[in-house]
């Protein structure tokens, strides 16, 4: 089978710089073979880049889950795509970027991509990278639920409009942000100044190390119940047996598990790469070597409303099967 196109879901608060950045990127002719996808009206055609407009249409399927809906607007438009891939009446497709709009959730579009039986054959989720705007990004954390969610899913994150911000500004967000989000690359760009190989560039990173660069002075923000937890293993792990307690944890309580991210070694030379988001778990990659001398298992799951010890209490009761006895490496309450 030939090789299946990228999808990259760029998403982020109102106003905090996705199209600014989106812009700049396609200016860079590495990525003259990618298509974009916008889900507003009114944005203006971007040269030789092909433009399809996404409605916001979505067919909810049964269980009533959000995350688990079906955007078919955004099934027609990549089944089209692919059609004029195949034809060749467009230069030959090896990335989609989607812009989503600032209050959208990607959860979505991962479910989209994932289970539609033509998508998941010729498309792949690459990553999901989240603008957030150093001078609001403070404020929509605290006041707006969806921004905190984009987070939380996020594999990159672009802090943009540094600019305008203060050096101390800019620094208690990204202490917040990697509270939330450990596993994220925290990337800082004015006007959409990145570079696009940094950018696209795998990110392989588990942070086990939940607190490390917390800021103290980072207080006064409105309680949350959010829970950021690093869990670690001591023996390698029955890929299958996890694979079963993990679904079943998301059966039960996938609207609560914001995002899971783990690298976990099954006995075997690499880890196996694990990343989800809410039910969503991507399908998981076997990377040949381990990205640094740490060869244990690491899960980091971001959570709302779930209580660490019981993801731990329920971890032990699996630990014959799982062959190996799980721990709390750090727990952190987000804000
Ligand atoms: N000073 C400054 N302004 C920026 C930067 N990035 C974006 N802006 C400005 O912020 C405003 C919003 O940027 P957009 O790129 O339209 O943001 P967006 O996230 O696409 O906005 P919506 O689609 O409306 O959610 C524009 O006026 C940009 O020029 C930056 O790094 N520095």
């Amino acid at each position: 089978m030939s090789k299946k196109r990228k999808i990259t879901i760029i998403t982020g608060f109102l106003g905090s710089g996705k199209t600014t950045l989106l812009t700049n990127l396609l200016k860079d002719p590495s990525l003259k073979n990618t298509a974009v996808l916008v889900n507003e009206f009114g944005r203006v055609g971007l040269d030789h880049h092909l433009l399809r407009r996404v409605d916001e249409r979505t067919l909810l399927l049964g269980g009533g889950c959000l995350c688990c809906t079906v955007r078919e607007d955004l099934v027609n438009s990549l089944r089209e795509l692919l059609d004029h891939d195949h034809r060749g009446d467009i230069e030959p497709l090896d990335r989609i970027i989607i812009e989503t709009s600032g209050l959208a959730d990607p959860a979505p579009i991962l479910f989209t991509v994932l289970t539609d039986t033509v998508l998941q054959h010729h498309f792949e989720i690459d990553q999901v990278i989240v603008t957030i705007d150093a001078v609001n990004g403070q404020l929509h954390l605290d006041r707006q639920p969806e921004s905190m969610k984009q987070a939380a899913v996020a594999d990159k994150m672009i802090i943009t409009k540094t600019d305008i911000a203060s050096k101390e500004e800019t620094e208690q967000l990204v202490s917040r942000l990697r509270l939330i989000n450990p596993s994220a690359d925290i990337i800082e760009s004015v006007y959409g100044d990145v570079d696009s190989v940094e950018l696209f560039a795998p990110n392989e990173k588990v942070n086990h190390n939940v607190s490390g660069s917390f800021d103290t002075s980072v207080k006064g923000h409105h309680a949350s119940n959010t829970q950021t937890i690093s869990l670690t293993f001591d023996q390698p792990l029955d890929w299958s047996a996890f694979g079963l307690w993990l679904s079943m944890l998301l059966h039960a309580r996938g609207q609560d598990v914001l995002r899971v991210k783990g690298m976990i070694d099954v006995g075997d030379r690499g880890p196996v790469l694990l990343n989800g988001v809410q039910h969503i778990i991507h399908p998981p990659e076997h990377l040949d070597e381990w990205p640094d001398e740490d060869k244990r298992s690491h899960v980091v799951f971001i959570m709302r409303s779930i209580e660490s010890e019981q993801i731990l209490l329920s971890l032990h009761a699996f630990q014959d099967i799982l062959g190996s006895r799980a721990s709390i490496r750090e727990k952190m309450e987000v804000h």
